[in-house]
């Protein structure tokens, strides 16, 4: 018998408990519902290759951090890193150099003021923004000027509070982007739900107006497509629920646009091998701090990719 949507929200409704779950991306399936199978990591991984370089899996921008907040901003810049971007660069305020010197020695470092010189941005082919980075007219002026430059971007967290904030905003995102909102981010986003079932139809509506991918985590993340088709995410564990762990994830997805995946695939790798070591990590303790699941998240395609 096919799973029920029901199954993977924390509440359920009448509509929900009646709508079939296929198993697998290709599924032959009129439903919009897809639970990621083992198989289509797999497939959709791709070895590192015999004499690649650093310049062969790209170059991740990390926009994040404040002064209270630079914790958000190195975690994102591991979960890039351990996730095997070529190269990583954090754009982040200038007090938190030497924390970033001394607990990540291999991200490099973008000054806020370097980040607004003409043709500053041109050498990273994967963006991420939010992380920690507050919503001053400083984390403001950052969004705007990434927008402008009319690239895909990865907004999470702040990024997300700033864009539901501002309309403008809003319209200068672009197609290929993704955004990586928890459920209270969504309905900021885009308004109250009173059911999750509700609040995954509005997530497939607006994918499909923005021309974007939406990550809608939870202990079960959604992945939205533009085409409107919802994949399941069912790694992950209770044991995850502790703070940074989202900022954990951009970094990781960053990493994978970085390396040339496509969004929706970036997306589903990233979601499959943060929860994937989360939960791998949680089988000998209670919970799991997320620089230990950014450290482990190495670990976790090895099992999937063939050589
Ligand atoms: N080390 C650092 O520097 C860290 C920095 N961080 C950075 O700080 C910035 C602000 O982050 P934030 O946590 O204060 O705000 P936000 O995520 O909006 O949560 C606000 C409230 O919403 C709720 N809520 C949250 N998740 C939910 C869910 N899944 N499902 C349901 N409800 C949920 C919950 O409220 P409650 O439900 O408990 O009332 C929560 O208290 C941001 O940039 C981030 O990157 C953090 O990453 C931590 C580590
Ligand atoms: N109970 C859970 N089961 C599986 N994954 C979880 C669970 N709780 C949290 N997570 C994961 O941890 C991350 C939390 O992200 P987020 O709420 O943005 O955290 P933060 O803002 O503190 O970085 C998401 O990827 C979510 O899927």
């Amino acid at each position: 018998m096919a799973d029920k949507l029901s199954a993977f929200l924390p509440d359920s409704d009448s509509i929900s408990k009646i709508q079939d779950v296929s198993r697998g991306l290709s599924a032959a399936t009129d439903s919009p519902y897809r639970l990621i199978q083992e198989s289509d990591i797999s497939a959709l991984i791709r070895p590192r290759l015999d004499f690649s370089h650093k310049g062969t899996y790209g170059h991740a921008l990390i926009i994040a951090g404040e002064r209270a907040t630079m914790g958000a901003a190195l975690l994102a810049s591991s979960g890039c890193l351990y996730a095997g971007a070529g190269l990583t660069t954090a754009c982040i305020p200038e007090s938190g150099l030497m924390a970033l010197n001394v607990s990540l020695p291999e991200v490099m470092y973008l000054s806020r003021e370097k980040f607004f010189e003409q043709e500053a941005l041109n050498r990273y082919n994967a963006v991420a923004i939010g992380p920690g980075v507050g919503i001053t007219e400083e984390a403001v002026a950052l969004l705007s000027r990434i927008l402008e430059l009319k690239r895909p971007v990865i907004a999470d967290a702040d990024a997300l509070n700033l864009l539901a904030s501002n309309s403008l905003l809003m319209q200068g995102l672009v197609k290929g982007s993704i955004l990586t909102p928890h459920m209270k981010e969504f309905d900021r986003l885009f308004g109250i739900h009173e059911t999750w079932y509700s609040r995954l139809q509005t997530a497939r509506e607006r994918a499909a107006e923005l021309g974007i991918v939406i990550v809608l985590k939870n202990q079960y993340t959604f992945i939205i497509d533009a085409d409107g088709t919802v994949y399941i995410n069912s790694t992950g564990s209770p044991a995850m629920a502790q703070g940074g762990m989202g900022d954990v994830l951009t970094g990781i997805i960053a990493a994978y646009i970085a390396q040339g995946y496509a969004a929706k695939e970036a997306a589903i790798l990233g979601c499959f091998f943060h929860g994937a070591a989360g939960s791998e990590l949680a089988k000998t303790r209670s919970n799991v701090r997320a620089l230990e699941v950014a450290e482990y998240v190495p670990k976790v395609p090895r099992w999937y990719v063939s050589d």
